[in-house]
């Protein structure tokens, strides 16, 4: 039996090969070209941990694989001035439409309501994703190295660096990091979930944190649902956060947003 990773990306395989009939890479090309220019991903990233404050980005996600739908009442572009005006400094839009319910338009019309620099949250295994990305707008791809090989996650990192976006590289364990810091990258996203098994573990960020250089953005993600948690990964040295499912879970965003990001006096 096949792990989920693996099922998610076969289906990519296929998706990527209809679009590509359906518009190809010279269009898509010449509409990255013309797209509104990036706003910095990792700037504002490192502004906010530079300030002394939490990092984060929040996620615009509708449904998962492991927990079905998360958010009946969905509008992503209320989603995405509640989040900028809770304290969210980037925003990360699913736009993986078997697995996730997510839609191209959501990080369009996502990223048209504020002013948050968007990472186009799927499974990139393709350049013709990494040009169409920015032709969406995207300002940051997600490279996952558990699903690319290291020729091709370093191709797309070129063609992302090519087209002025930056590049959440995602591990989720020793091996994939030390190929990860191979990579021209700089924002590491350690990955609190196995994405073959889906099970969810905050000690994976503890176990990596000390490996990341200083000089590389530590992101820990997924699983992260109180301040508490925050403050427990930020003992180890991550200072930036991914987070969908809590805050998308709640009625009220923007309100969870600042409470996820208080911070104890005493911390
Ligand atoms: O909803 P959570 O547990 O807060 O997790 C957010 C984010 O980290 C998660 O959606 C994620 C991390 N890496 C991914 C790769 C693909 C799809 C989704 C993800």
């Amino acid at each position: 039996m096949s792990d989920v990773l693996t099922r998610i990306c076969d289906d990519k395989r296929a998706h990527i090969a209809a679009k590509r009939a359906e518009r190809s890479f010279a269009e898509i090309d010449r509409a990255a070209l013309k797209a509104s220019p990036p706003r910095g991903f990792k700037a504002a990233l490192r502004r906010e941990v530079d300030a002394g404050r939490h990092g984060l980005i929040a996620e615009i996600k509708r449904a998962s694989p492991s927990k079905g739908l998360i958010r009946q009442d969905f509008n992503p572009s209320e989603l995405a001035r509640a989040y900028q005006a809770g304290g969210a400094a980037c925003l990360s839009i699913l736009t993986d439409i078997p697995y996730f319910q997510g839609q191209d338009s959501f990080l369009v019309e996502a990223r048209a309501a504020c002013d948050l620099p968007c990472l186009r949250k799927d499974f990139m295994l393709d350049p013709y994703q990494v040009v169409e990305a920015r032709a969406l707008g995207a300002d940051c791809i997600l490279l996952i190295m558990a699903a690319l090989d290291d020729g091709t996650a370093r191709e797309l990192a070129d063609v992302a660096a090519r087209y002025g976006m930056d590049v959440l590289v995602e591990v989720h364990n020793g091996e994939e990091l030390t190929r990860a810091l191979q990579l021209p990258c700089e924002l590491i996203g350690v990955n609190n979930r196995n994405l073959k098994t889906l099970s969810v573990d905050l000690a994976v960020t503890e176990e990596l944190a000390s490996r990341v250089p200083t000089d590389r953005v530590l992101v820990s993600e997924s699983g992260l649902y109180g301040p508490e948690d925050l403050e427990r990964m930020a003992k180890v040295g991550a200072h930036c956060f991914l987070v969908g499912e809590s805050l998308m879970r709640q009625t009220d965003v923007t309100a969870a947003t600042r409470a996820l990001l208080a911070r104890r006096e005493a911390a």
